[in-house]
């Protein structure tokens, strides 16, 4: 798949494949994040154990903050792929812009989950893949770095929607404009719904986790991710967000 050449981008086959491969980042970072505790302290908002000058927010927004006005100076999200977490702070490139073609409809860089992703990250996945139910404060920058990939590999996972259903809206133009246009978001969920594919993804995930999520050469090594939460994190909510992303898409495709 290639951003600059669109007859690649809008197989269905080519964006399934992707997701493929965004699985193994993420079980590799939830992996990273399984060696620390939960350091709820990184998330509080103006807390007094990590004062922040002028800034009201978490440790981990203000990590995730500045390094995003560094990325979006080294073209990050100038990627049709790449979604800020503060749209209204990241910067102009440093970099010449690579023109890509337009791919996606006009409205599509609204549609930002990343509020939404970042509170189910903090409130139901880090809870499942941390090492215990705690802090340590020797730990909150590592843990804030780690907390950043996991967050950048979900919202890129989860806004492929958008890439996702450009490519279905392509395939049944007619069906999917009435649908739009009659605002019938049931249907239009429906239509984007493919079972079968979602079960052979949490097939696959039983798998990778029962293989990366253990040392299989240490008998006694605690398992880092379990299928169980592997499952459960995608079921219900890797999936569902990515679902809506791809709604709320087609419900703004044709403004
Ligand atoms: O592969 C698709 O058709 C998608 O829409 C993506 C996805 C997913 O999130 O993985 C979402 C909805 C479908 O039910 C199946 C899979």
């Amino acid at each position: 798949m290639d951003f600059t050449k669109p007859e690649t981008v809008f197989k269905l086959e080519n964006i399934r494949n992707e997701l493929v491969k965004m699985e193994d980042s993420i079980i590799f970072q939830f992996i990273e994040r399984s060696h620390f505790p939960t350091n709820g302290n990184v998330y509080i908002e103006s807390n007094a154990e990590l004062p922040l000058d002028d800034f009201e927010g978490s440790f981990l927004d203000w990590a995730l903050m500045h390094l995003e006005i560094t990325e979006s100076q080294l073209r990050r999200f100038e990627s049709p792929d790449e979604t800020p977490f503060f749209p209204d702070k990241i910067l102009d490139s440093i970099l010449p812009s690579i023109n890509y073609p337009t791919l996606l409809a006009p409205n599509a860089e609204n549609v930002n989950y990343n509020d939404k992703i970042k509170n189910v990250y903090i409130t139901e996945i880090v809870p499942l893949v941390s090492k215990y139910d705690g802090d340590d404060a020797n730990n909150y920058g590592s843990v804030a770095m780690t907390d950043i990939q996991c967050l950048q590999s979900l919202s890129r996972r989860i806004h492929f929607g958008k890439f996702v259903a450009e490519a279905k809206f392509r395939s049944d133009e007619a069906l999917y404009t009435k649908l739009i246009e009659e605002r019938d978001v049931e249907s239009i969920m429906k239509h984007i719904t493919n079972s079968a594919v979602e079960e052979k993804i949490l097939q696959r995930l039983t798998t990778k986790a029962e293989v990366y999520g253990v040392d299989s050469t240490n008998k006694d090594s605690q398992r880092k991710i379990t299928p169980e939460y592997l499952v459960k994190i995608y079921k219900e909510l890797v999936i569902p967000l990515t679902k809506d992303v791809e709604v709320e898409y087609l419900l703004r495709r044709l403004d």
